[in-house]
């Protein structure tokens, strides 16, 4: 039946609407903000009908973008999507007591990150709880999303006072997130399918707004990350909660940018007259002695904190002043106490691996990852890993095994690049005896069976072939695999990580990896960032040094020189991890002295901050040569590419393209 006209008009009327708004009140008074905002959702209703045009009979069901718009979206949101997953990770875990999904949308409504303690089930997937999901409230009606962005406010809407009725299963609470100049630049959605009552949808909703406020500021602050940040509070509750305003500082003083913690969605200062202008035209500070500001990690900031007066209205405020520490370790990491140049062994996983502590060392970003994957890493989500070659994924595939449920079980790897294609699908899926020639006796367990109760480690899945994507897209959905000659499924239980170093969503956009997999395959996203942006580079070239030194059976491993240190921390490491290794090794077996000199390092290093790191070689060494460089790295293919500055793949080609082949 069409509800247009009338009937539709009568049903916009008669909403029994509850919802809450007013960021900036900090009295949440339930009832007061029920009958305050009531008409948000009326008036949501309204734009439909007369706006939109939308027919509440009509709803074709939640639209999915498509990936090029999907990475339209993300792209420029890398940053937040980042910054965000702490907080909104923290605040899965005070939802933990109902099933909530949270989502991240940009400011057009797409989602774009859907987090939850479990993914979200069949019936939410079917409702748009996804990824790439439109919820703009002129293509989706009144919903959570959608409404906050229309209306710059927070907002509850609870089962049937959602538009459409295909959402009515659903109590979604939403609140837009804001940039310092006031514009929405995302939104935050906690959805459920729980039946919840009133009051804890009221708590619900300040804890999104609270989340929202903890987005923004940590936005702010990253990227302001290498700024000076001047805070100013009017209290030092205030301060502590961290809700004030911020100025970022340009290197001659003067503010560059400003968030409003108090109004961010409609702030109070007149920024045009303090942007690029000299503070002492607004602010009188008197400064105290320097001590650690409220509530942030004394670690990572200097500090200096004083009393500030507005100048037009002479209210005293409590001022901070925040160096970053960070800055000056960015373009050079700084030097670990000669105490921490003492070599320390890693701590190693069960297997003889570094565990996920380890591998994440002092960097904020691999700090983020581990957080992520010690959160869900036995939620049954599907793990990508994007890196540099070399950054460590496979180490980092091994350490998120050995942190899981499954660690007793197998950990299969599966290098999709070094599988001749025609031998990748029997490697894979097994194949029945006397399937086809050359095959052996008895048959054979593909890798992904032998997975079965461990993980899967698909490494450099960008290079599998379309036709086997959809095959292990039909191993994934069905959690069976049908060995080649034979119609019978094998059921198979693991956990999946992939791995690559290209673009895939790219890849999925332009047709060269399916879309279906590609959205199958990553549930969890995560970068490893290259070895030069690391914050924690020398800690980690010194733990490189101490695990190379304990293979290598070193009693006393020698001590790195201060010279010899610098210049590995100028190093851009194309190679990353791997090729920091092989320095590592390198420069152990060339040294009978208590201390590594710079002459011992590899050759290969840059040695002077002036040289440039080498463009990737694009023609072939001759046989001899890359026969020479094979062997010098014990038929290591991996370690004969990163010698050779070149990918694996590459490497691989040349030696198929002049016969080379490992000596038996
Ligand atoms: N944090 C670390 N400290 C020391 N060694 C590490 C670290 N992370 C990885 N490695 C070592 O670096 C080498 C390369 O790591 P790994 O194979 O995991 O990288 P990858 O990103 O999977 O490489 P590729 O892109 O070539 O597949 C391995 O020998 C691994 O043990």
């Amino acid at each position: 039946m069409n509800e247009t006209g009338t009937k539709q008009d009568e049903l916009v009327k008669s909403r029994d609407l509850a919802c809450f708004s007013n960021f900036g009140d900090a009295s949440l008074q339930e009832e007061g903000l029920r009958s305050q905002c009531a008409h948000l959702i009326e008036t949501s209703w309204e734009r439909c009908v007369s706006e939109y045009k939308l027919d509440r009979s009509r709803h074709k069901g939640p639209e999915i973008v498509t990936a090029v718009e999907y990475r339209s979206a993300a792209d420029p949101l890398d940053l937040l999507t980042h910054v965000a997953r702490p907080h909104i990770e923290r605040l899965l875990g005070r939802l933990s007591s109902s099933p909530y999904v949270v989502m991240l949308s940009d400011p057009n409504g797409i989602a774009l990150d859907v987090l939850g303690d479990s993914p979200p089930d069949k019936a939410m997937r079917r409702m748009g709880v996804c990824t790439g999901a439109l919820w703009g409230e002129d293509f989706a009606g009144t919903n959570g999303i959608g409404t906050s962005l229309a209306t710059r406010s927070p907002v509850t809407i609870h089962r049937d006072q959602h538009f459409f009725p295909s959402y009515e299963g659903l109590t979604c609470t939403a609140a837009p997130i804001f940039g310092s100049d006031g514009e929405i630049i995302a939104a935050l959605d906690a959805s459920s399918i729980a039946d919840l009552p009133h009051e804890m949808q009221f708590f619900i909703l300040d804890l999104v707004m609270r989340t929202t406020r903890h987005i923004e500021r940590s936005y702010f602050l990253e990227r302001n990350r290498d700024r000076t940040i001047l805070r100013v509070e009017a209290g030092l509750a205030r301060a502590e909660e961290g809700v004030g305003l911020m100025l970022a500082l340009g290197d001659d003083g003067c503010p560059l940018e400003i968030y409003d913690g108090h109004r961010p969605g409609s702030p109070m200062l007149d920024r045009q007259r303090i942007i690029g202008n000299p503070l002492s035209g607004f602010l009188e500070i008197t400064w105290q002695d320097a001590s650690p500001p409220p509530g942030e990690n004394a670690d990572a900031f200097v500090e200096r904190i004083g009393i500030a007066h507005v100048k037009d209205t002479g209210q005293p405020c409590f001022a901070s002043m925040i160096t970053p520490k960070r800055r000056r370790s960015l373009g050079k990491p700084a030097k670990p106490s000669s105490q921490a140049l003492a070599v320390k062994r890693p701590t190693l996983g069960k297997n003889g691996g570094l565990d996920l502590d380890t591998l994440a060392g002092r960097d904020p970003v691999m700090g983020n990852n581990v957080q992520t994957v010690r959160k869900l890493v036995d939620k049954r989500l599907p793990i990508l890993l994007h890196g540099e070659t070399g950054t460590g994924k496979e180490e980092f595939a091994r350490g998120i095994h050995e942190a899981g449920r499954r660690a007793n079980g197998p950990f299969v790897v599966i290098d999709c690049s070094s599988i001749p294609e025609n031998l990748i699908e029997s490697e894979l899926f097994g194949y029945e005896a006397g399937t086809f020639t050359g095959a052996r006796r008895g048959g054979r367990t593909g890798r992904i069976a032998e997975a079965n109760g461990g993980t899967l480690f698909l490494d450099e899945i960008g290079d599998m072939p379309l036709t086997l994507q959809t095959r292990l897209l039909r191993v994934l959905a069905e959690g069976e695999v049908v060995p080649l000659g034979t119609a019978k499924p094998i059921k198979v239980d693991f956990n999946v990580i992939c791995a690559t170093h290209r673009d895939l969503a790219e890849m999925a956009a332009d047709g060269r990896f399916r879309q279906d997999l590609y959205y199958r395959l990553a549930g969890i996203r995560l970068n490893l960032p290259p070895l030069r942006d690391r914050a924690d580079r020398a800690d980690v070239i010194l733990g490189a040094l101490a695990i190379e030194a304990a293979q290598m059976e070193f009693d006393a491993p020698p001590r790195l020189s201060d010279e010899a240190l610098e210049i590995l921390l100028a190093q851009t490491w194309p190679g990353n991890m791997r090729e920091l290794r092989l320095a590592m090794r390198y420069a152990l077996a060339c040294t009978n002295e208590a201390e590594i000199a710079p002459e011992r390092l590899p050759h290969w290093l840059k040695t002077g901050p002036e040289k440039k790191c080498e463009a990737p070689r694009t023609t072939a060494p001759a046989a001899d040569d890359l026969e020479d460089v094979l062997m010098r790295n014990d038929w290591c293919v991996s370690d004969a590419a990163s010698e050779l500055n070149v990918s694996r793949q590459t490497l691989y080609r040349w030696l198929k393209r002049q016969n080379i082949e490992r000596p038996e």
